[in-house]
C-alpha cells in the first residue's frame, strides 16, 4: 500500500449510459425518460458527415428544451482527428443552457488529447462566464489509448470517467472481429489434446483492456465503465458482459439501445442479497474487533480487516444508489 490515499471516484450513479445520435431527435424525450444514469447525445460515429452540423444545433437545443431530471447530461464531441472537434466544444460550451454536464472525448490517444480539450473548454468557459465547470469523459478504443491509459486517466482534474469503446478499440487493434463487445467465436481454448470429446471455452478478449482500464480509473479516481455491446437482441449475452465488467471494478455499462438500460442498472446495483451479506460481514468484524481479534470466521471462510473494505464497495455503491 502506498502511503497515498487512493482517491475516491464522483459520488454519482453511473450504472448506465444510454447513447443516441445527435441527429434524430425524435429520440431525445424517450432518453431523458428513461431510467439511465447518464445521457450521452451523440456528434461522432452514430451521426452521418453531412449531419455533424445539424446534430450540434440539435443537441444545443436539447439542453435548453428538454427536461432531464437528475441525469448527468454529456455529449460525445468528434475526435481530435477530425474537423469537426473543435466547433463541437466551441459552439456547445457558448451556446448550451447551464444543464450540460459533461463532455465525452472519443478515441483518446495520449494525455495531450485530454489537455488540448481542456484548454479550449476552460477558455470558452472563461470567456462566456459559464457558471457550472464542465466535466469530462473518455472513451479508450484505440491501440494508443490503451498503451498511454496511467498518463491518460491522470491528465485533468476535470476527468470523471473512462470507457472502453470495443468497437474502434478492435479495429484499432486489427482483431478480426466485427462484433461490438460480448463473446467472440475465434476466441477460445480447447481441452487438452487427449480429451475427447476436446472442451471449448470461450474466453474473454475486451478483459485484459478492461483490467487496464479499471486499474487506471481506481489510481486516479474516476469511473470505469463498460462501453457498448452492439447485438442489442442478445440480452443474456450483454448480462454476462455486464456481470464480468462489474465483477472486475467497472460501475456501469452503455446502452445502445433502450431495451438495455434495465439490464445495466440490474447487474450495476448491488443486489439485496450482496448487501445484506457485505452488511453481515461488517457486523462480524465489528464483534472480532470488540474481541480483540482482526480476523474471524464468517460462514466457515476467513474474514479479516481487508473484508471490511470489500463490503465497504457493496455498502457504498447501494447507498450511493438507494437500494441500501
Ligand atoms: C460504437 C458506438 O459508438 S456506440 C454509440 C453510438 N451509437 C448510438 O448512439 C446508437 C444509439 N442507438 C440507436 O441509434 C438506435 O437505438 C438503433 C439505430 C440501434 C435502433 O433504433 P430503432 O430501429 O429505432 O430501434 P427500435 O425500433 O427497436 O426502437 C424501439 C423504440 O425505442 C426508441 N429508441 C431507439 N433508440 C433509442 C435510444 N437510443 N434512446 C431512446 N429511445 C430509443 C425508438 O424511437 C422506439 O420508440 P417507439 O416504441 O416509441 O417507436
Ligand atoms: O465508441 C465506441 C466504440 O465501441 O467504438
Ligand atoms: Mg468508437
Amino acid at each position: 500500500m502506498s502511503f497515498r490515499v487512493q482517491p475516491a471516484p464522483p459520488a454519482r450513479p453511473n450504472r448506465c449510459q444510454l447513447f443516441g445520435p445527435g441527429s434524430r431527435p425524435a429520440i431525445f424525450e424517450k432518453m431523458a425518460a428513461s431510467a439511465a444514469d447518464v445521457i450521452n447525445l451523440d456528434l461522432e460515429d452514430s451521426v452521418a458527415p453531412d449531419d455533424k452540423e445539424e446534430a450540434r444545433r440539435n443537441v444545443i437545443a436539447a439542453t435548453h428544451e428538454i427536461d432531464w431530471g437528475s441525469k448527468h447530461l454529456s455529449v460525445r464531441i468528434n475526435g481530435l482527428d477530425t474537423p469537426w472537434w473543435y466547433r463541437d466544444v466551441v459552439e456547445l460550451l457558448e451556446n448550451a443552457s447551464e444543464r450540460l454536464d459533461q463532455i465525452m472525448i472519443p478515441k483518446v490517444g495520449c494525455a495531450a488529447d485530454v489537455y488540448a480539450v481542456d484548454a479550449l473548454v476552460s477558455a470558452v468557459e472563461a470567456a462566456k462566464g459559464r457558471k457550472k465547470r464542465i466535466s469530462l469523459e473518455v472513451i479508450i478504443e484505440t491501440a494508443a489509448g490503451i498503451t498511454h491509459v496511467n498518463q491518460i486517466a491522470a491528465a485533468s482534474p476535470r476527468l470523471q470517467a473512462m470507457s472502453i469503446g470495443a468497437a474502434d478499440f478492435a479495429a484499432s487493434m486489427g482483431m478480426q472481429t466485427t462484433g461490438i463487445g460480448g463473446t467472440q467465436e475465434g476466441y477460445y481454448m480447447l481441452g487438452p489434446k487427449e480429451q475427447r470429446p476436446r472442451q471449448l471455452d470461450y474466453a474473454d478478449p475486451w478483459h485484459w483492456a478492461q483490467a487496464a482500464i479499471v486499474a487506471a480509473c481506481r489510481t486516479h479516481g474516476l469511473l470505469p465503465v463498460d462501453g457498448p455491446f452492439g447485438d442489442f437482441s442478445d440480452t443474456e449475452g450483454f448480462i454476462a458482459q455486464a456481470r464480468r465488467s462489474a465483477t472486475l471494478g467497472m460501475v456501469g455499462k452503455w446502452a445502445i439501445h433502450p431495451s438495455q438500460v434495465a439490464l445495466a442498472n440490474e447487474v450495476f446495483t448491488p443486489s439485496a442479497e450482496a448487501v445484506a451479506e457485505a452488511r453481515a460481514i461488517l457486523a462480524a468484524m465489528e464483534e472480532a474487533k470488540a474481541s480483540g481479534a482482526g480476523a474471524a470466521v464468517y460462514k466457515g471462510r476467513l474474514v479479516d480487516l481487508a473484508s471490511i473494505r470489500q463490503a465497504e464497495v457493496i455498502v457504498r455503491q447501494a447507498e450511493m444508489i438507494g437500494a441500501g
